[in-house]
Protein backbone atom coordinates (compact mmCIF):
# COMPACT_ATOMS: atom_id res chain seq x y z
CA UNK A 1 0.00 0.00 0.00
CA UNK A 2 1.51 3.21 -0.72
CA UNK A 3 1.81 6.41 1.54
CA UNK A 4 -0.92 9.13 1.00
CA UNK A 5 1.15 12.24 -0.24
CA UNK A 6 0.18 14.95 2.92
CA UNK A 7 0.09 18.05 0.02
CA UNK A 8 -3.42 15.84 -1.55
CA UNK A 9 -5.28 16.69 1.85
CA UNK A 10 -7.98 19.00 1.98
CA UNK A 11 -7.50 22.30 2.39
CA UNK A 12 -9.30 24.36 5.70
CA UNK A 13 -12.18 26.35 4.89
CA UNK A 14 -11.20 29.52 6.07
CA UNK A 15 -14.49 30.33 6.84
CA UNK A 16 -14.73 27.53 9.79
CA UNK A 17 -11.84 29.64 11.92
CA UNK A 18 -8.47 31.04 10.82
CA UNK A 19 -6.34 27.69 12.23
CA UNK A 20 -4.30 25.95 9.24
CA UNK A 21 -2.30 22.93 8.93
CA UNK A 22 0.77 22.70 10.55
CA UNK A 23 2.09 19.23 10.91
CA UNK A 24 2.76 16.55 8.32
CA UNK A 25 -0.45 14.72 8.44
CA UNK A 26 -2.00 18.18 7.49
CA UNK A 27 -5.17 17.75 10.40
CA UNK A 28 -6.42 21.35 9.58
CA UNK A 29 -6.89 22.35 13.14
CA UNK A 30 -3.72 20.85 14.63
CA UNK A 31 -1.55 23.33 16.84
CA UNK A 32 2.25 23.29 17.51
CA UNK A 33 2.79 25.01 20.80
CA UNK A 34 5.29 28.27 20.67
CA UNK A 35 4.98 28.36 16.33
CA UNK A 36 3.23 28.19 13.46
CA UNK A 37 0.27 30.13 12.35
CA UNK A 38 0.29 33.90 13.74
CA UNK A 39 -3.37 33.60 14.02
CA UNK A 40 -3.26 30.41 16.74
CA UNK A 41 -3.72 31.43 20.30
CA UNK A 42 -3.23 29.33 22.65
CA UNK A 43 -5.00 29.23 25.82
CA UNK A 44 -4.31 28.17 29.46
CA UNK A 45 -7.27 26.48 31.30
CA UNK A 46 -7.60 26.67 34.75
CA UNK A 47 -5.64 24.14 36.82
CA UNK A 48 -5.80 20.12 35.47
CA UNK A 49 -4.98 17.65 37.67
CA UNK A 50 -2.90 16.70 34.46
CA UNK A 51 -0.99 18.07 31.62
CA UNK A 52 -3.16 20.24 29.64
CA UNK A 53 -3.63 18.79 25.83
CA UNK A 54 -3.88 21.56 23.01
CA UNK A 55 -6.18 24.25 22.73
CA UNK A 56 -6.33 26.67 19.92
CA UNK A 57 -9.12 29.65 19.49
CA UNK A 58 -10.14 30.99 16.23
CA UNK A 59 -13.05 33.87 15.19
CA UNK A 60 -16.27 34.28 16.79
CA UNK A 61 -14.73 32.76 20.52
CA UNK A 62 -14.16 29.33 18.35
CA UNK A 63 -12.32 27.08 20.84
CA UNK A 64 -11.08 23.70 19.51
CA UNK A 65 -10.11 21.56 22.87
CA UNK A 66 -7.75 19.31 20.70
CA UNK A 67 -6.54 15.57 21.44
CA UNK A 68 -2.53 14.48 20.53
CA UNK A 69 -2.13 12.55 17.74
CA UNK A 70 1.23 9.96 17.03
CA UNK A 71 2.59 12.84 15.09
CA UNK A 72 2.94 15.27 18.16
CA UNK A 73 5.92 12.96 19.22
CA UNK A 74 6.78 11.09 16.06
CA UNK A 75 6.37 13.45 12.69
CA UNK A 76 7.60 10.87 10.23
CA UNK A 77 4.59 8.44 10.84
CA UNK A 78 4.07 6.53 7.40
CA UNK A 79 0.08 7.39 6.62
CA UNK A 80 -1.90 4.88 4.77
CA UNK A 81 -5.48 4.97 2.62
CA UNK A 82 -8.49 3.60 5.56
CA UNK A 83 -9.40 0.21 4.08
CA UNK A 84 -12.89 1.50 4.87
CA UNK A 85 -12.95 2.68 1.59
CA UNK A 86 -13.27 -0.62 0.15
CA UNK A 87 -15.43 -2.36 2.29
CA UNK A 88 -19.20 -3.57 1.18
CA UNK A 89 -20.75 -2.06 4.48
CA UNK A 90 -19.34 1.36 4.19
CA UNK A 91 -19.49 1.05 -0.14
CA UNK A 92 -23.36 3.08 0.19
CA UNK A 93 -22.83 5.60 3.00
CA UNK A 94 -22.97 9.18 1.67
CA UNK A 95 -20.08 10.58 3.17
CA UNK A 96 -17.88 7.48 4.82
CA UNK A 97 -15.02 9.79 6.44
CA UNK A 98 -15.34 12.18 8.84
CA UNK A 99 -13.73 15.77 7.73
CA UNK A 100 -11.14 17.04 10.01
CA UNK A 101 -12.86 19.99 10.08
CA UNK A 102 -15.74 18.69 11.87
CA UNK A 103 -15.99 19.83 15.41
CA UNK A 104 -18.84 18.76 18.31
CA UNK A 105 -19.99 22.40 19.93
CA UNK A 106 -19.59 21.56 23.48
CA UNK A 107 -22.89 24.38 24.15
CA UNK A 108 -25.52 24.28 21.84
CA UNK A 109 -27.98 26.46 23.68
CA UNK A 110 -26.93 29.88 22.27
CA UNK A 111 -28.12 33.35 21.92
CA UNK A 112 -27.63 35.51 18.69
CA UNK A 113 -24.37 37.06 19.74
CA UNK A 114 -23.09 34.32 21.75
CA UNK A 115 -19.07 33.12 21.28
CA UNK A 116 -19.05 29.88 19.33
CA UNK A 117 -17.26 28.01 22.72
CA UNK A 118 -15.42 25.10 23.22
CA UNK A 119 -15.71 22.33 20.52
CA UNK A 120 -14.17 18.37 20.04
CA UNK A 121 -13.14 16.62 17.29
CA UNK A 122 -15.86 14.67 15.80
CA UNK A 123 -15.60 11.15 16.31
CA UNK A 124 -15.66 8.68 13.03
CA UNK A 125 -13.45 7.03 10.75
CA UNK A 126 -11.09 9.20 9.14
CA UNK A 127 -9.78 9.13 5.55
CA UNK A 128 -6.13 7.97 6.25
CA UNK A 129 -4.72 5.73 8.91
CA UNK A 130 -1.76 5.54 10.41
CA UNK A 131 -1.50 1.48 11.19
CA UNK A 132 -1.28 -0.81 8.54
CA UNK A 133 -4.19 -3.72 9.26
CA UNK A 134 -1.51 -6.86 9.36
CA UNK A 135 0.88 -4.62 11.84
CA UNK A 136 -1.90 -3.98 14.40
CA UNK A 137 -1.17 -5.60 17.66
CA UNK A 138 -4.35 -4.12 19.82
CA UNK A 139 -5.16 -5.34 23.57
CA UNK A 140 -8.40 -4.62 25.80
CA UNK A 141 -8.07 -3.78 29.41
CA UNK A 142 -11.02 -3.28 32.19
CA UNK A 143 -10.76 -1.69 35.31
CA UNK A 144 -12.53 -0.16 38.00
CA UNK A 145 -16.17 -1.41 39.54
CA UNK A 146 -18.47 -3.49 36.80
CA UNK A 147 -21.19 -2.05 35.27
CA UNK A 148 -24.38 -3.17 32.00
CA UNK A 149 -22.32 -3.26 29.06
CA UNK A 150 -18.72 -3.89 29.22
CA UNK A 151 -18.23 -6.83 27.41
CA UNK A 152 -20.72 -5.05 24.76
CA UNK A 153 -17.74 -2.90 24.49
CA UNK A 154 -15.26 -5.21 24.24
CA UNK A 155 -16.98 -7.40 21.89
CA UNK A 156 -17.21 -4.08 19.42
CA UNK A 157 -13.40 -3.62 19.58
CA UNK A 158 -12.45 -6.86 18.53
CA UNK A 159 -15.51 -7.24 15.71
CA UNK A 160 -14.93 -3.53 14.82
CA UNK A 161 -11.04 -3.92 14.29
CA UNK A 162 -11.29 -7.18 12.64
CA UNK A 163 -14.44 -6.13 10.09
CA UNK A 164 -13.60 -2.91 9.65
CA UNK A 165 -10.10 -2.92 9.70
CA UNK A 166 -9.13 -6.50 8.87
CA UNK A 167 -7.07 -6.57 12.17
CA UNK A 168 -6.32 -9.76 13.63
CA UNK A 169 -4.13 -9.78 16.48
CA UNK A 170 -6.06 -8.70 19.72
CA UNK A 171 -5.22 -9.52 22.68
CA UNK A 172 -7.22 -9.54 26.56
CA UNK A 173 -5.57 -7.76 29.50
CA UNK A 174 -6.77 -9.56 32.42
CA UNK A 175 -7.41 -8.31 35.75
CA UNK A 176 -7.42 -4.94 34.86
CA UNK A 177 -4.12 -2.95 35.10
CA UNK A 178 -2.07 -5.46 37.29
CA UNK A 179 -2.98 -7.44 34.79
CA UNK A 180 -0.54 -5.68 32.04
CA UNK A 181 2.39 -7.20 34.48
CA UNK A 182 0.80 -10.25 36.22
CA UNK A 183 -0.86 -12.17 34.37
CA UNK A 184 -1.74 -14.17 30.99
CA UNK A 185 -2.73 -12.58 27.81
CA UNK A 186 -5.95 -13.99 25.78
CA UNK A 187 -6.13 -13.68 22.06
CA UNK A 188 -9.82 -12.10 21.55
CA UNK A 189 -11.07 -12.83 18.02
CA UNK A 190 -14.66 -12.46 16.67
CA UNK A 191 -15.60 -16.12 17.22
CA UNK A 192 -14.08 -15.67 20.84
CA UNK A 193 -16.19 -12.83 21.55
CA UNK A 194 -19.26 -13.31 19.80
CA UNK A 195 -22.05 -14.01 23.05
CA UNK A 196 -20.12 -12.15 25.64
CA UNK A 197 -22.48 -9.14 24.85
CA UNK A 198 -25.20 -10.83 26.89
CA UNK A 199 -23.63 -11.48 29.50
CA UNK A 200 -23.21 -9.14 32.49
CA UNK A 201 -19.47 -8.32 34.10
CA UNK A 202 -16.48 -8.05 32.38
CA UNK A 203 -14.94 -10.94 30.35
CA UNK A 204 -11.36 -9.80 30.97
CA UNK A 205 -12.10 -9.60 34.75
CA UNK A 206 -11.51 -6.24 36.58
CA UNK A 207 -9.51 -4.85 39.16
CA UNK A 208 -8.80 -1.90 41.54
CA UNK A 209 -4.95 -0.25 42.27
CA UNK A 210 -1.96 -2.16 40.82
CA UNK A 211 -1.58 0.93 37.94
CA UNK A 212 1.94 1.27 38.11
CA UNK A 213 2.78 3.22 34.51
CA UNK A 214 6.03 1.95 34.13
CA UNK A 215 5.69 -1.99 34.14
CA UNK A 216 2.54 -1.58 32.39
CA UNK A 217 4.72 0.26 29.40
CA UNK A 218 7.25 -2.14 29.55
CA UNK A 219 4.66 -4.76 29.04
CA UNK A 220 3.47 -2.93 26.24
CA UNK A 221 6.63 -2.56 24.83
CA UNK A 222 7.82 -5.78 25.39
CA UNK A 223 4.45 -7.47 23.77
CA UNK A 224 5.00 -5.30 20.21
CA UNK A 225 1.42 -3.77 21.15
CA UNK A 226 0.84 -0.41 19.30
CA UNK A 227 -2.70 -0.05 20.34
CA UNK A 228 -4.11 0.14 23.82
CA UNK A 229 -8.27 0.58 24.09
CA UNK A 230 -8.99 1.30 28.09
CA UNK A 231 -12.19 0.60 29.70
CA UNK A 232 -12.76 2.07 32.71
CA UNK A 233 -14.09 5.10 34.88
CA UNK A 234 -12.25 8.81 36.11
CA UNK A 235 -9.85 6.51 37.81
CA UNK A 236 -8.99 4.44 34.77
CA UNK A 237 -8.92 7.51 32.69
CA UNK A 238 -6.32 9.36 34.76
CA UNK A 239 -4.26 5.98 34.62
CA UNK A 240 -4.69 5.97 30.69
CA UNK A 241 -3.55 9.55 30.63
CA UNK A 242 -0.28 8.32 32.52
CA UNK A 243 0.50 5.38 29.96
CA UNK A 244 -0.17 7.69 27.09
CA UNK A 245 2.62 10.14 28.76
CA UNK A 246 5.02 7.07 29.36
CA UNK A 247 4.51 6.03 25.65
CA UNK A 248 4.66 9.59 24.37
CA UNK A 249 8.01 9.93 26.46
CA UNK A 250 9.43 6.92 24.88
CA UNK A 251 8.16 7.82 21.74
CA UNK A 252 6.63 4.38 20.75
CA UNK A 253 4.00 4.34 17.98
CA UNK A 254 1.43 3.49 20.13
CA UNK A 255 -2.23 5.13 19.90
CA UNK A 256 -4.06 4.77 23.91
CA UNK A 257 -8.22 4.87 23.32
CA UNK A 258 -9.82 5.49 26.47
CA UNK A 259 -13.76 4.35 26.56
CA UNK A 260 -15.35 5.97 29.37
CA UNK A 261 -17.21 3.39 31.79
CA UNK A 262 -19.31 4.45 35.03
CA UNK A 263 -22.62 3.03 36.16
CA UNK A 264 -22.72 6.47 38.44
CA UNK A 265 -22.84 8.66 35.56
CA UNK A 266 -20.36 10.69 36.82
CA UNK A 267 -18.27 11.22 33.73
CA UNK A 268 -17.61 15.24 33.20
CA UNK A 269 -18.29 16.64 29.33
CA UNK A 270 -20.26 13.38 27.91
CA UNK A 271 -23.96 13.04 27.33
CA UNK A 272 -24.31 9.86 29.83
CA UNK A 273 -22.67 6.57 30.36
CA UNK A 274 -23.12 3.62 29.23
CA UNK A 275 -25.00 0.86 31.37
CA UNK A 276 -26.43 4.12 32.74
CA UNK A 277 -30.13 3.54 31.16
CA UNK A 278 -29.97 -0.44 32.27
CA UNK A 279 -29.13 0.59 35.93
CA UNK A 280 -32.03 2.72 36.33
CA UNK A 281 -34.38 0.72 34.40
CA UNK A 282 -33.20 -2.04 36.92
CA UNK A 283 -33.18 -0.03 39.52
CA UNK A 284 -37.51 -0.03 38.78
CA UNK A 285 -37.46 -3.81 39.98
CA UNK A 286 -36.09 -2.78 43.26
CA UNK A 287 -38.41 0.50 43.65
CA UNK A 288 -41.55 -1.77 42.66
CA UNK A 289 -41.13 -4.30 45.14
CA UNK A 290 -40.48 -1.74 47.86
CA UNK A 291 -43.67 -0.28 46.70
CA UNK A 292 -45.57 -3.55 46.62
CA UNK A 293 -44.31 -4.42 50.09
CA UNK A 294 -45.10 -1.49 51.51
CA UNK A 295 -48.99 -0.86 50.45
CA UNK A 296 -49.47 -4.51 51.42
CA UNK A 297 -49.03 -3.24 55.08
CA UNK A 298 -49.79 -1.43 58.05
CA UNK A 299 -47.94 2.30 57.53
CA UNK A 300 -45.24 0.52 55.13
CA UNK A 301 -41.90 2.25 54.92
CA UNK A 302 -39.54 0.97 51.79
CA UNK A 303 -35.91 2.31 52.10
CA UNK A 304 -34.13 1.30 48.55
CA UNK A 305 -30.59 2.30 48.46
CA UNK A 306 -28.81 2.59 44.57
CA UNK A 307 -25.44 2.96 44.07
CA UNK A 308 -24.46 6.41 43.49
CA UNK A 309 -20.76 7.88 45.27
CA UNK A 310 -20.22 11.26 44.97
CA UNK A 311 -23.54 11.70 42.39
CA UNK A 312 -26.90 10.75 42.75
CA UNK A 313 -28.01 10.18 39.43
CA UNK A 314 -29.21 7.04 39.30
CA UNK A 315 -31.67 7.55 42.25
CA UNK A 316 -32.78 10.81 40.44
CA UNK A 317 -33.59 9.52 37.66
CA UNK A 318 -35.10 5.78 38.78
CA UNK A 319 -37.54 8.14 40.83
CA UNK A 320 -38.32 10.01 38.53
CA UNK A 321 -38.95 7.31 36.03
CA UNK A 322 -40.78 5.44 38.87
CA UNK A 323 -43.36 7.45 40.28
CA UNK A 324 -44.07 5.34 43.80
CA UNK A 325 -41.35 7.15 45.27
CA UNK A 326 -41.85 9.79 48.02
CA UNK A 327 -38.45 10.95 48.74
CA UNK A 328 -35.18 11.02 46.61
CA UNK A 329 -32.10 11.36 48.61
CA UNK A 330 -28.65 12.41 47.23
CA UNK A 331 -25.34 13.28 48.13
CA UNK A 332 -25.34 16.86 46.81
CA UNK A 333 -28.70 17.91 48.37
CA UNK A 334 -28.19 17.75 51.95
CA UNK A 335 -31.04 16.73 54.36
CA UNK A 336 -31.73 16.58 58.12
CA UNK A 337 -33.72 14.07 60.34
CA UNK A 338 -35.34 15.87 63.23
CA UNK A 339 -37.71 18.33 63.50
CA UNK A 340 -39.75 20.78 61.07
CA UNK A 341 -39.14 19.81 57.81
CA UNK A 342 -37.21 17.34 57.93
CA UNK A 343 -37.34 13.92 57.27
CA UNK A 344 -38.99 12.21 59.77
CA UNK A 345 -41.53 14.46 59.94
CA UNK A 346 -42.27 14.33 55.98
CA UNK A 347 -42.39 10.28 56.40
CA UNK A 348 -45.23 10.50 58.76
CA UNK A 349 -47.10 13.20 56.89
CA UNK A 350 -46.69 10.66 53.70
CA UNK A 351 -47.73 7.85 55.56
CA UNK A 352 -51.14 9.52 57.37
CA UNK A 353 -51.98 10.51 53.77
CA UNK A 354 -51.17 7.43 51.87
CA UNK A 355 -50.35 4.64 54.27
CA UNK A 356 -47.06 4.06 53.30
CA UNK A 357 -43.64 5.60 52.22
CA UNK A 358 -41.30 4.73 49.64
CA UNK A 359 -37.73 6.46 50.05
CA UNK A 360 -34.76 5.92 47.51
CA UNK A 361 -31.65 6.56 48.70
CA UNK A 362 -28.34 7.47 46.89
CA UNK A 363 -24.96 5.01 48.85
CA UNK A 364 -23.00 8.28 49.20
CA UNK A 365 -26.01 10.61 50.66
CA UNK A 366 -25.70 11.50 54.29
CA UNK A 367 -22.43 10.10 54.89
CA UNK A 368 -21.88 12.64 57.36
CA UNK A 369 -24.22 12.01 59.70
CA UNK A 370 -23.46 8.25 59.46
CA UNK A 371 -19.88 9.03 60.23
CA UNK A 372 -20.84 10.20 62.95
CA UNK A 373 -22.29 6.82 64.24
CA UNK A 374 -19.39 5.22 63.14
CA UNK A 375 -15.48 4.86 63.00
CA UNK A 376 -14.21 3.82 59.63
CA UNK A 377 -14.47 6.97 57.36
CA UNK A 378 -11.30 7.17 56.47
CA UNK A 379 -10.82 3.41 54.74
CA UNK A 380 -9.87 3.73 51.34
CA UNK A 381 -10.25 1.05 48.87
CA UNK A 382 -7.13 -0.33 46.14
CA UNK A 383 -7.83 2.94 43.70
CA UNK A 384 -7.69 5.06 46.82
CA UNK A 385 -11.63 5.82 46.57
CA UNK A 386 -13.23 6.32 50.14
CA UNK A 387 -15.04 3.56 51.35
CA UNK A 388 -18.39 4.54 51.76
CA UNK A 389 -20.89 3.73 55.36
CA UNK A 390 -24.13 1.94 54.58
CA UNK A 391 -26.11 4.74 55.04
CA UNK A 392 -29.06 2.49 54.18
CA UNK A 393 -28.96 0.67 57.25
CA UNK A 394 -27.99 3.90 59.06
CA UNK A 395 -31.28 5.24 57.87
CA UNK A 396 -33.59 2.33 58.35
CA UNK A 397 -32.40 1.81 62.14
CA UNK A 398 -32.80 5.76 62.15
CA UNK A 399 -36.73 5.45 61.03
CA UNK A 400 -36.84 2.55 63.21
CA UNK A 401 -36.09 4.05 66.75
CA UNK A 402 -37.55 7.69 66.00
CA UNK A 403 -40.94 5.93 65.33
CA UNK A 404 -40.92 3.47 68.27
CA UNK A 405 -39.67 6.52 70.67
CA UNK A 406 -42.16 8.76 69.94
CA UNK A 407 -44.84 6.08 70.06
CA UNK A 408 -47.00 8.26 67.40
CA UNK A 409 -47.54 5.04 65.31
CA UNK A 410 -45.63 1.91 64.66
CA UNK A 411 -44.45 1.18 61.05
CA UNK A 412 -43.53 -1.68 58.84
CA UNK A 413 -39.78 -0.92 57.85
CA UNK A 414 -38.57 -2.95 54.19
CA UNK A 415 -34.94 -1.79 53.53
CA UNK A 416 -34.18 -3.32 49.95
CA UNK A 417 -30.04 -3.15 48.78
CA UNK A 418 -30.00 -3.94 45.00
CA UNK A 419 -27.15 -2.20 44.10
CA UNK A 420 -24.82 -5.08 43.01
CA UNK A 421 -27.73 -7.04 41.11
CA UNK A 422 -28.12 -3.60 39.26
CA UNK A 423 -24.51 -3.30 38.13
CA UNK A 424 -24.34 -6.63 37.41
CA UNK A 425 -26.85 -7.58 34.73
CA UNK A 426 -25.87 -7.70 31.00
CA UNK A 427 -27.27 -4.24 29.26
CA UNK A 428 -30.34 -3.34 27.88
CA UNK A 429 -30.92 -2.57 23.67
CA UNK A 430 -30.16 1.16 23.79
CA UNK A 431 -26.81 0.58 25.82
CA UNK A 432 -25.66 -1.89 23.48
CA UNK A 433 -26.32 0.52 20.33
CA UNK A 434 -24.53 3.23 22.27
CA UNK A 435 -21.41 0.70 23.40
CA UNK A 436 -21.02 -0.13 19.96
CA UNK A 437 -21.08 3.14 18.87
CA UNK A 438 -18.30 3.64 21.11
CA UNK A 439 -16.11 1.11 20.31
CA UNK A 440 -16.12 1.65 17.14
CA UNK A 441 -15.72 5.48 18.09
CA UNK A 442 -12.49 4.62 19.68
CA UNK A 443 -11.15 2.17 16.92
CA UNK A 444 -11.58 4.71 14.62
CA UNK A 445 -9.66 7.38 16.55
CA UNK A 446 -6.98 4.46 17.38
CA UNK A 447 -6.47 3.72 13.81
CA UNK A 448 -6.20 7.35 12.59
CA UNK A 449 -3.29 7.80 15.03
CA UNK A 450 -5.70 10.05 17.77
CA UNK A 451 -4.29 9.07 20.95
CA UNK A 452 -4.48 9.78 24.72
CA UNK A 453 -8.11 10.55 24.17
CA UNK A 454 -11.25 9.56 25.56
CA UNK A 455 -14.52 8.72 23.17
CA UNK A 456 -18.08 9.83 24.17
CA UNK A 457 -21.56 11.44 23.15
CA UNK A 458 -21.48 15.06 23.46
CA UNK A 459 -24.59 16.75 22.59
CA UNK A 460 -25.58 13.37 21.44
CA UNK A 461 -22.63 13.27 18.38
CA UNK A 462 -19.37 11.76 19.11
CA UNK A 463 -16.61 13.08 19.73
CA UNK A 464 -12.94 12.47 20.98
CA UNK A 465 -12.26 14.08 23.91
CA UNK A 466 -8.67 15.12 25.50
CA UNK A 467 -8.24 12.97 28.69
CA UNK A 468 -7.75 15.53 31.00
CA UNK A 469 -11.24 17.05 30.09
CA UNK A 470 -13.24 14.31 31.67
CA UNK A 471 -11.14 13.57 34.82
CA UNK A 472 -11.15 17.23 36.00
CA UNK A 473 -14.27 17.26 37.73
CA UNK A 474 -16.38 14.19 38.13
CA UNK A 475 -20.25 14.74 37.00
CA UNK A 476 -22.48 16.09 39.88
CA UNK A 477 -26.49 16.12 39.91
CA UNK A 478 -26.72 20.04 39.92
CA UNK A 479 -29.54 20.88 42.44
CA UNK A 480 -29.60 24.44 40.98
CA UNK A 481 -30.66 22.65 37.67
CA UNK A 482 -34.32 22.05 36.37
CA UNK A 483 -33.98 18.66 36.58
CA UNK A 484 -33.72 18.35 40.18
CA UNK A 485 -36.93 20.84 40.22
CA UNK A 486 -38.61 17.88 37.94
CA UNK A 487 -37.83 15.38 40.84
CA UNK A 488 -39.02 17.64 43.71
CA UNK A 489 -41.99 18.50 42.05
CA UNK A 490 -43.12 15.18 41.16
CA UNK A 491 -42.25 13.48 44.53
CA UNK A 492 -43.16 17.00 46.26
CA UNK A 493 -40.71 16.00 49.12
CA UNK A 494 -39.06 18.86 50.95
CA UNK A 495 -36.02 20.55 49.70
CA UNK A 496 -34.41 20.55 53.40
CA UNK A 497 -32.63 23.95 52.53
CA UNK A 498 -33.83 25.77 55.19
CA UNK A 499 -32.44 24.19 58.33
CA UNK A 500 -29.70 25.01 60.32
CA UNK A 501 -28.72 21.60 60.81
CA UNK A 502 -27.81 20.95 57.32
CA UNK A 503 -24.29 19.47 57.21
CA UNK A 504 -22.08 21.59 54.96
CA UNK A 505 -22.62 19.80 51.20
CA UNK A 506 -19.67 18.92 48.81
CA UNK A 507 -20.52 21.32 45.97
CA UNK A 508 -19.88 25.18 47.03
CA UNK A 509 -22.99 25.84 45.05
CA UNK A 510 -25.49 24.61 47.23
CA UNK A 511 -23.72 25.89 49.88
CA UNK A 512 -24.83 29.31 48.18
CA UNK A 513 -28.03 28.18 47.76
CA UNK A 514 -28.89 27.24 51.02
CA UNK A 515 -27.01 30.15 52.65
CA UNK A 516 -29.72 32.59 50.44
CA UNK A 517 -32.68 30.31 51.12
CA UNK A 518 -31.77 30.88 54.66
CA UNK A 519 -31.30 34.50 54.22
CA UNK A 520 -34.79 34.52 52.67
CA UNK A 521 -36.61 32.67 55.45
CA UNK A 522 -35.11 35.34 58.06
N1 LIG B 1 -4.77 9.10 39.57
C1 LIG B 1 -4.56 7.89 39.04
N2 LIG B 1 -3.46 7.65 38.28
C2 LIG B 1 -3.23 6.44 37.74
N3 LIG B 1 -4.07 5.39 37.88
C3 LIG B 1 -5.17 5.54 38.62
C4 LIG B 1 -5.49 6.80 39.23
N4 LIG B 1 -6.66 6.65 39.90
C5 LIG B 1 -7.05 5.36 39.73
N5 LIG B 1 -6.16 4.70 38.95
C6 LIG B 1 -6.24 3.30 38.55
O1 LIG B 1 -7.38 3.10 37.73
C7 LIG B 1 -7.99 1.85 38.02
C8 LIG B 1 -9.47 2.02 38.27
O2 LIG B 1 -9.71 3.06 39.21
P1 LIG B 1 -11.00 3.06 40.15
O3 LIG B 1 -11.05 4.36 40.84
O4 LIG B 1 -11.00 1.83 40.99
O5 LIG B 1 -12.21 2.85 39.15
P2 LIG B 1 -12.82 3.75 38.00
O6 LIG B 1 -11.85 3.80 36.90
O7 LIG B 1 -14.05 3.04 37.65
O8 LIG B 1 -13.04 5.10 38.61
C9 LIG B 1 -7.24 1.25 39.19
O9 LIG B 1 -6.41 0.22 38.70
C10 LIG B 1 -6.44 2.41 39.75
O10 LIG B 1 -5.19 1.99 40.27
O1 LIG C 1 -17.62 -2.60 45.74
P1 LIG C 1 -16.84 -2.02 44.61
O2 LIG C 1 -16.64 -2.96 43.49
O3 LIG C 1 -15.56 -1.40 45.04
O4 LIG C 1 -17.72 -0.89 43.98
C1 LIG C 1 -18.47 0.03 44.66
C2 LIG C 1 -18.51 1.33 43.91
O5 LIG C 1 -18.47 1.16 42.53
C3 LIG C 1 -19.38 2.03 41.88
O6 LIG C 1 -20.39 1.24 41.33
C4 LIG C 1 -18.76 2.85 40.78
O7 LIG C 1 -17.42 2.75 40.82
P2 LIG C 1 -16.44 3.17 39.64
O8 LIG C 1 -17.22 4.00 38.67
O9 LIG C 1 -15.36 3.93 40.32
O10 LIG C 1 -15.99 1.92 39.04
C5 LIG C 1 -19.90 2.93 42.99
O11 LIG C 1 -21.23 3.31 42.76
C6 LIG C 1 -19.73 2.09 44.20
O12 LIG C 1 -19.54 2.87 45.34
MG1 LIG D 1 -14.40 6.14 39.83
Amino acid sequence: METLATSSLPALPSSLCKLNAVKSHSLSFRPTFGHGDPNLRFVSRRAYVIRPKAIASGEGGFVLEDVPHLTDFLPDSPVYPNPLQNSQAYAIVKQTFVSSEDVVAQKIVVQKNSQRGVHFRRAGPREEVYFMPDDVKACIVTCGGLCPGINTVIREIVCGLNVMYGVNDILGIQGGYRGFYSKNTIPLTPKVVNDIHKRGGTFLCTSRGGHDTVKIVDSIQDRDINQVYIIGGDGTQKGAYAIYEEIERRKLPVAVAGIPKTIDNDIAVIDRSFGFDTAVEEAQRAINAAHVEVESVENGVGIVKLMGRYSGFIAMYATLASRDVDCCLIPESPFYLEGEGGLFEFVEQRIKENGHIVIVLAEGAGQEYVAQNMSNMDQKDASGNRLLLDVGLWLSQKVKDHFSKSQKMGINLKYIDPTYMIRAIPSNASDNVYCTLLAHSAVHGAMAGYTGFTVGPVNGKHAYIPIARVTERQNTVRVTDRMWARLLASTNQPSFLRHKEVMQPVDEEIREVIDNARITSI
